[in-house]
């Protein structure tokens, strides 16, 4: 039989938001390399597979929440699927939870012999990678994330001027003065295999934590599903309304008189509503939101509350 030269392997981490799932669909979008994607959401609902754009590829949504804290059950079995499958990808890229460590899914990579570990690339939003670095909770996972990577992608120039950019620069050098750190701009989109290295013990980095903590147990997830639709106004309120302590929230919504669904998108306080692309529809019900938050988010029954107050009413008869 003749040996099968292993498929390379991109693990793509990163904060909560920082542009991760944004990235991977220019990518997609980007060339002709046939790409198998594997997201790992950190909720309940997998809105991260759905917001994958369609490609010549497949995408398998990894569910059961934190893939690098529960590496043993669903990972392995769907990476198992896609090897024993009959189609071949050029590359398998994989999208770690925004709260996830994407060097304990790479190290999958390295003891598979069908695989090889090609990048570990980082997101870092650089309109907030400053002052998450420093965050006192949240500061550790973000640190974490950095710590055995091979490549930073600044995401988000658009939003910052020069002095920012340099300031995330900076921000992330502080961690890793050795890092290799690449603007991720609008016109152009790097090449994966460009950015991989395969010299992966280059960035094998020594003193870092192996018994990183569980994130399961630093954050806390919640989803809202509702039949129906907000109201746009109260919406609006109603996100003001929501403590510090949630940190994401994302998915599909219905607005009142409008017929198309649209994504919501919340990272800390900043929000947007677009429209769902037509592929995408399918997969999206009425309302149905990802949150994720500290551990110190408050009872579901609360943020629930604060949503609910948003929903449009329905007319008297
Ligand atoms: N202005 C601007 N917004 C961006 C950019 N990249 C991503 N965003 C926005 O940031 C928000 C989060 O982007 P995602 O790509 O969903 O982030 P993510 O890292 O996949 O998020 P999680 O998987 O939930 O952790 C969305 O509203 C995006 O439209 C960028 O380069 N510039």
């Amino acid at each position: 039989m003749m040996a099968v030269a292993p498929t390379p392997v991109t693990v793509i981490g990163g904060f909560l938001g920082a542009g991760k799932t944004t990235f991977l669909n220019r990518l997609l979008a980007a060339g002709t390399t046939r790409y198998a994607v594997l997201v790992n959401d950190f909720g309940e609902i997998n809105v991260d597979a759905t917001l994958i754009e369609r490609h010549d590829g497949t995408t398998m949504s990894l569910t059961n929440g934190c893939v690098c804290c529960s590496i043993g059950s669903g990972f392995l079995e769907t990476l198992g699927r896609l090897l024993d499958g009959d189609e071949r990808f050029d590359r398998i890229v994989i999208e770690a939870s925004g709260v996830g460590d994407p060097w304990r899914i790479a190290e999958i990579a390295l003891i598979e012999p069908e695989l090889r570990l090609d990048g570990v690339i980082v997101i870092a939003d650089a309109s907030r990678i400053t002052r998450l670095v420093d965050d006192l909770r949240v500061g550790d996972t973000v640190r974490n994330q950095f710590a055995r990577c091979n490549v930073v992608l600044l995401s988000k120039s658009d939003l910052v001027d020069e002095t920012d950019l340099d300031a995330a620069r900076r921000a992330v050098l502080s961690v890793r003065p050795d890092a290799r750190i690449e603007i991720l701009a609008r016109e152009t989109m790097p090449d994966l295999s460009l950015l991989g290295n395969r010299r992966v013990s280059a960035f094998r980095a020594d003193g870092v934590e192996d018994d990183a903590p569980d994130h399961e147990e630093n954050f806390r997830r919640w989803a809202y599903r509702r039949d129906g639709a907000f109201d746009r106004g109260r919406l609006a309120a109603a996100i003001k309304q929501f403590p510090p302590e949630l940190l994401r929230l994302k998915g599909a919504c219905r607005i009142a008189d409008e017929a198309q669904p649209l994504v919501f998108q919340m990272v800390s306080s900043d929000w947007s509503l677009s429209p769902v692309d037509r592929d995408q529809e399918a997969g999206l019900g009425s309302i149905a939101l990802v949150g994720v938050g500290t551990r110190d988010l408050p009872p579901d029954a609360e943020l629930e509350a604060i949503l609910d107050g948003a929903l449009a009413r329905p007319a008297r008869a």
